[in-house]
């Protein structure tokens, strides 16, 4: 480049001195096949000089934006010979020709220009966008090295690409205009031939938006003489331009107009002396200019995550909102903002756009603004990916981001809901705060009872609304309000999708919800964020996004490029340090829920702090999908029914069996309750035989029966606890039952002291066993099992028991009607409307899915969806 530069800065020095190049420039002409030519005429030498003088002479890397700098087009073809020939340009002077881009000279010359503006501004000083419908972009091939490397935007080929280079041109204008910065990058616009008249109308007004709009147009196809007709078109005459020199083709050489502030000529009519034009730079100097530049755009170009980051960590205040850079626009940063005017973001972009790494830059910008104590985030993320986990401490990383409240990784709808209810919940909270206050808005609360701005970003969103379900329309509701209110109570969301098709329909509540979305971000094939007729999303490349402020509208976007945060990952991990180091003191990590993690009931923290000597025992079944992923438990008191059913063919039955009984038995001391295992079905075997290991371990009493035993069984419980006299037939199991049951007939109400857990893995295997009478005592296997269904919770008897069918339940209890006999349920997979049929309820819903379980306490009406206690490694569905 510095090669390059001299060169360029040498014909253009030679404005000053025209006569001492005139030996060069009668060589080069020679070679060029000119003739030799007399000396110049001193008039003109005269009058080329004044040119130079008005122009201030360029040295390398020269802004080019406010003041035009002369450069050269050719050289003057006299008869004292050549000398070179140099036009003002940029400062708000353009040029135009009048044969376009198809003629190779004016091809060729365009590159030539554009080559040499390249060369004398800084790095970065020049934008050249190219309008090539002539010859569809071929006209800048040999530019094709400074393509390559970014320096330069691939040109323009089609009419509606053509329009979006001047939507960007004017934009680019106006807000040269307003930043009024003296290192302004100047935009060329490069146009191999006249576009269609709107278009060229719009071309023509750029040549007259003065220097502050920092355009320069070269304009080639452009009828001469002013004022002129368009070819073929006498009713139509071109449009005037401003401060541009004409250049008038003839042959190999051109006439050349006065240029608009320095004149050549006294009487308008030009330079006295026809140019032979310029011809394409040395291909050598190309790629060298490409490649000098091309680092420096790379530079310059990209965005790095450490441009988002503020100079001081949680410096910022969230009192009127939330602001953080995400990235530039053209050379400026760019910042977006939660506040009274954009208070949500609705974010759109096609898988793979990038979504996840803008979500990251977001998150990080404003975790490093603003402090745990003026921001709160929640992140739901309901794709199959790690958008969020890096916000969570792991095995690996304890660390955490101190603002994130409550994080869903490959979430449930029924999670998403549970935390928008959360929110719901924070609003109302918020709404109390500001009445007691007698103000309206966050921001008027007094210093001393500020209250954190929440962000919460919802990725994938339309997952929560897909279909025409309780969830959706629940879903629909909060969102609704949340965006309503969350201006007012500092509550801001951010919902990011693939797509929002069909979720437009949204019980036609869209414009309810996404009208409180006046910022809409549009990634690439994000376009649906945005109005129907606003197409500027369109052609973006990824790590690029339109950000627009007027709900979509056309007119108000702006492009932005946004660091690859993904590829930062050693910063990211730094800075979530950096910040969790800082966290206040007490902080607690957020509620985590990840949709695929299996729930051990060892790391259940109800379960480890269950301790003997509690009033009433509670049996562990799994995680509640909600916000604090709370126990989900059943109490085991003295009331009919108290028993649990885990019903599905899954053989997560025998493992929520397990948990249950090994919760219960913390509950209580050695000796002082006695559990009674049944495993009848193989494919409980493992978790019947670890629940037995781990319970003796624990110096319990256990007794494993087999499916005969358990008849026994059931009879001495159900005689024990109906009062009568134990008449089982004698097995061995019986007298253990009889040792559980000793202590168990002193148990009562507010003890839970001498139980006795008949914990049944497969319990529909001794259908059949239980279905015969006995000779001796005509009651039936069902029989003895009902009694102690209704009476053995009040004798200290509980059965736990995984059928693999409702209807097996069903039938064990002798008809749905006697549903309440087992209060306590675990509904694995089974179908939701047999579900509603069994329960009595008609509106139930549950779609059964692995990993997952309706808890339905019949007692004291709760219904909740649960990740049901497992061990690692299970199996985890089950169909039979
Ligand atoms: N600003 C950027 N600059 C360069 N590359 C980027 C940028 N942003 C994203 N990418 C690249 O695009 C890839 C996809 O990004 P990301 O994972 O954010 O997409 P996504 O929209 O979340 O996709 P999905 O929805 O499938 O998860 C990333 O691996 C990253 O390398």
């Amino acid at each position: 480049m510095g090669r390059l530069a001299s060169t360029y800065g040498h014909a253009i020095a030679a404005h000053h001195a025209a006569r001492a190049h005139l030996d060069a420039a009668r060589a080069a002409l020679r070679s060029a096949g000119v003739p030799d030519t007399p000396d110049p005429d001193p008039e003109i030498i005269a009058r080329l000089a004044r040119v130079g003088d008005a122009l201030a002479t360029p040295v390398p890397n020269t802004p080019l934006a406010r003041q035009p700098v002369p450069v050269r087009v050719g050289a003057a073809v006299t008869t004292g010979g050549g000398f070179p020939v140099l036009l003002p340009l940029g400062g708000g002077h353009h040029l135009a020709i009048d044969a376009d881009g198809r003629e190779p000279a004016v091809a060729a010359l365009l590159r030539a220009l554009v080559l040499r503006l390249l060369a004398i501004a800084p790095p970065g000083g020049v934008r050249v966008v190219g309008l090539d419908t002539a010859a569809l972009g071929a006209a800048f091939g040999p530019l094709r090295p400074l393509l390559d490397t970014g320096v330069i935007d691939a040109p323009a080929t089609t009419e509606a690409e053509v329009v979006a280079v001047l939507d960007a041109a004017e934009r680019h204008a106006r807000a040269a205009h307003q930043a009024d910065r003296p290192d302004q990058e100047l935009l060329v616009l490069v146009a191999t031939a006249t576009p269609p008249p709107r278009e060229a109308a719009r071309l023509a007004a750029l040549t007259h938006a003065g220097p502050a709009a920092a355009v320069c147009v070269l304009l080639a196809g452009w009828p001469s003489g002013e004022p002129a007709s368009r070819p073929g078109a006498a009713t139509d005459p071109a449009p005037r331009l401003g401060a541009t020199t004409m250049l008038r083709l003839t042959n190999r050489h051109a006439h050349v107009s006065d240029p608009p502030t320095a004149p050549f000529s006294t009487d308008g009519s030009g330079l006295a002396a026809p140019v032979l034009l310029d011809g394409d730079p040395p291909p050598a100097s190309v790629a060298a200019l490409a490649q000098h530049l091309g680092q420096a755009a790379r530079r310059g170009g990209t965005v790095d995550f450490a441009d988002l980051l503020p100079g001081k960590r949680w410096a910022g205040s969230a009192r009127a909102g939330l602001r953080t850079v995400v990235g530039r626009a053209e050379r400026d940063t760019f910042a977006m903002a939660f506040d009274d005017a954009t208070p949500h973001w609705l974010i759109g972009g096609r898988t793979g756009a990038g979504k996840t790494v803008f979500l990251l830059d977001v998150l990080y910008g404003l975790a490093a603004r603003y402090s745990p104590a003026e921001l709160q985030l929640y992140l739901l993320d309901f794709k199959e990916g790690v958008s969020f986990t890096e916000f969570v401490p792991t095995g690996r990383d304890p660390s955490w981001l101190p603002h994130a409240r409550a994080v869903g990784i490959e979430s449930d709808r029924e999670y998403g809901v549970a935390v928008l209810r959360e929110l719901r919940r924070e609003l109302n909270r918020r709404a109390t705060a500001l009445k007691r206050h007698g103000v309206t808005k966050l921001a008027d609360l007094p210093a001393d009872t500020a209250v954190p701005r929440i962000v919460a970003v919802i990725d994938e969103f339309q997952v929560l609304l897909a279909g025409n379900d309780p969830i959706a329309r629940e879903s629909v509701n909060l969102l609704e309000e949340l965006a309503r209110k969350g201006r007012s109570y500092g509550v801001h969301l951010v919902l990011a999708s693939q797509s929002t098709t069909g979720i437009e329909a949204l019980y036609g509540r869209a414009e309810a919800v996404f009208g409180q979305f006046a910022l809409r971000v549009a990634l690439p094939g994000g376009g649906g964020v945005l109005d129907q007729l606003n197409d500027a999303a369109a052609t973006l490349p990824v790590g690029s996004a339109v950000v627009n402020t007027a709900a979509g509208a056309s007119g108000a976007n702006t492009v932005i490029r946004f660091p690859d945060a993904s590829a930062s990952a050693g910063e990211l991990a730094r800075l979530r340090h950096e910040l969790w180091q800082a966290r206040p003191a007490g902080s607690r990590p957020p509620s985590v829920f990840r949709g695929y993690d299996t729930a051990r009931v060892e790391d259940d923290s109800t379960f480890t702090g269950l301790r003997p000597g509690g009033r009433r025992p509670l049996a562990l079944v799994g995680r509640t999908v909600d916000v604090d992923g709370t126990s989900a438990l059943f109490i085991m008191d003295t009331a009919p029914g108290r028993h649990l059913a885990a019903v599905g063919t899954s053989a997560v039955g025998a493992e929520v069996l397990r948990a249950a009984a090994l919760s219960l038995a913390r509950q209580h001391a050695p000796g002082e309750a006695a559990f009674l295992l049944a495993p009848l079905v193989a494919a409980a075997d493992s978790a019947a035989d670890d629940t037995a290991a781990a319970l003796a371990a624990a110096g319990h009493l256990v007794e494993r029966l087999d499916a005969v035993a358990l008849r026994a069984n059931l009879g001495l419980l159900a005689s024990t606890s109906a009062g009568r006299a134990a008449s089982a037939p004698g097995t061995g199991s019986a007298g253990m039952g009889s040792a559980g049951m000793g202590s168990a007939g002193t148990a009562g109400d507010g003890d839970s002291s001498g139980r006795t857990y008949l914990v049944v893995f497969g319990m529909d295997a001794a259908a059949g066993l239980l279905a015969e009478t006995d000779p001796t005592t005509f009651r039936s296997g069902h029989d003895d099992l009902r009694t102690l269904l209704r009476q053995g919770p009040g004798h200290g008897v509980h059965l736990l028991g995984w059928w693999r069918g409702l209807r097996r339940l069903a039938d064990d209890l002798g008809g749905t009607q006697n549903r309440d006999d087992v209060a306590c349920l675990i509904a694995l997979n089974v179908p939701g409307a047999d579900l509603g049929l069994h329960l009595g309820v008609h509106d139930l819903a549950y779609t059964p899915r692995a990993d997952r379980a309706l808890l339905v306490d019949r007692h004291d009406q709760r219904v909740k969806l649960i990740v049901p206690f497992a061990r690692d490694g299970h199996t985890s569905d089950g169909q039979e």
